[in-house]
């Protein structure tokens, strides 16, 4: 029995890398736009959300890989009920950031292991972070120096880069912020025997 992250974050498989989890990534295949628009329709929580399409993604591929341990992960950046995609061009980003200044948001991490087609565990943390309220030429310089890579990320920042910047407080795990419950993630591998424990 092996580990499969069914995701392509660089993110994820950095952090599972570092904490050496032995593991193989694939892209779990689904069309997690379709999925998104179709659950937040319904006005679902965020929290909900991310638990909804990690297990989406650990099931897609659990079901073709019965005799493993599938990782299915899931981000969501949320402020009140507003639920934050991920920046689809500077502009947005922008916005998005303008948004959050001065306001504390959560980031929702999810994680979903399934076996055999059927989850067998799942872990959903929150991350609280107080973002400062810069000055419109911050934004600029950040952006300047961030933009394209921050499209990929929940939130529109990288917490181990230059993000750091737009935070004056952070309550939660680092790794929660970065997209993974890992510590929680890591207590189970060992009952499973996939770490040393
Ligand atoms: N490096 C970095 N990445 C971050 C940070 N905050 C969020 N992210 C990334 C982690 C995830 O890759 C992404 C959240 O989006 P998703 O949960 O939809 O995952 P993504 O589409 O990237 O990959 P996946 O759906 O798992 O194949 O944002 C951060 O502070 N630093």
């Amino acid at each position: 029995m092996g580990l499969i992250l069914a995701s392509q974050s660089a993110s994820r498989r950095a952090m599972l890398e570092a904490a050496g989890v032995p593991f193989t990534p694939m892209a779990a295949g689904i069309d997690e736009e379709a999925a998104k628009a179709a659950l937040t329709a319904e006005g679902i929580s965020a929290r909900n959300l991310a638990d909804a399409l990690a297990e989406l993604k650990a099931t897609k591929l659990s079901r073709r890989f019965p005799q493993d341990l599938v990782l299915g992960c899931d981000q969501v950046a949320s402020l009140g009920a507003r639920i934050f995609d991920k920046a689809g061009s500077r502009e947005e980003a922008a916005e998005q950031l303008r948004a959050l200044a001065g306001e504390t948001h959560s980031q929702t991490s999810a994680a979903v292991i399934c076996e055999g087609g059927q989850p067998v565990w799942r872990h959903i943390d929150v991350a609280k972070l107080a973002m400062r309220d810069f000055s419109g030429d911050f934004l600029d310089a950040y952006l300047d120096e961030e933009w394209p890579a921050v499209g990929g990320c929940a939130g529109g920042y990288r917490i181990e880069g230059p993000g750091a910047q737009l935070f004056t407080r952070i309550d939660g795990s680092h790794f929660t912020v970065l997209g993974l419950p890992l510590l929680p993630l890591l207590d189970y591998l060992r009952v499973r025997g996939v770490m040393r424990a």
